[in-house]
């Protein structure tokens, strides 16, 4: 699966991240919590590829295959690698079509490849039942699952999610959470999960990693994350 070793990062002379180590565990959900400018999407734009980091490794292991030096690969084929990313905020194509946007995130991997998974069928019924209908038209529920369909499409094994919860009503946060449970549980997916909602957290997450100002300050099972460290490190 994913390993980090040693991740530091500057924006420019600003030191951002600080000898960061987390090992996700296949099949889990991992939480990585902070406050906000804590260094949460800077981590996983390192990941992504999408942000140089000045030092440190990236490993990628998938099952059956030998270790891969992720910081070797583009941005561009992490995804076909098997790495799945909700941006913060969704991020579809809202003047085109709930297919069209499912048809663009295909296009990403290898034409042989270019099968809609079945689980998006299981997963997301009535998107597919609007698949003609244009996407800024949907409700915001069905645009969330439309971008977390997105984010599945290439069948990733490892799935990261930036605040999917933001801005949601608890409704949406539980079907959110539902969601998630569904995706490890039935699909094997594992998923690193960007958030600040900590009863979301304790509801969905296996394992956390707890960064403040860039360094990792504490890391575990859920149930060590106690209302000390809460209050310490969390509280606003
Ligand atoms: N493009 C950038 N250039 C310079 N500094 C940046 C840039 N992006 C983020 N930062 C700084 O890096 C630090 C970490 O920001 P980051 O967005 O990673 O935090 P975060 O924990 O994801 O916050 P949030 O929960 O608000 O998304 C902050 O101090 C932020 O101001």
């Amino acid at each position: 699966m994913l390993s980090l070793r040693s991740i530091n990062q500057f924006y420019g002379k600003n030191h951002t991240l600080w000898d960061i180590d987390l090992d996700l565990i296949p099949g889990t959900c991992t939480a990585i919590v902070g406050r906000t400018g804590t260094g949460k999407t800077t981590l996983v734009n390192c990941i992504m590829g999408r942000l140089p980091i000045n030092s440190g490794s990236i490993t990628w292991q998938q099952a059956g295959s030998p270790p891969a030096n992720l910081l070797l690969e583009p941005s561009e084929t992490r995804a076909a690698m098997g790495i799945g990313y909700l941006p913060q905020g969704g991020q579809i194509f809202t003047q085109m079509t709930v297919e069209e946007n499912l048809l663009i995130a295909l296009l990403a991997c290898d034409d042989r490849q270019r099968i809609m998974p079945a689980m998006l069928h299981q997963l997301f019924p009535q998107l597919f039942a609007l698949r003609h209908q244009r996407s800024g038209e949907l409700p915001a529920a069905l645009q969330q699952q439309l971008a977390l369909a997105r984010a599945l499409v290439l069948q990733p094994q490892l799935l990261i999610l930036d605040e999917p919860t933001e801005g949601m009503s608890p409704w949406l946060e539980e079907e959110m959470g539902n969601l998630i449970h569904r995706l490890n549980r039935d699909f094997g997916l594992t998923i690193l999960l960007l958030e600040q909602r900590i009863s979301f957290i304790r509801r969905v997450a296996d394992y956390f990693l707890l960064l403040h100002c860039g360094r990792n300050v504490a890391q575990g099972r859920m149930a060590q994350l106690d209302e000390s460290m809460v209050s310490t490190w969390l509280a606003l």
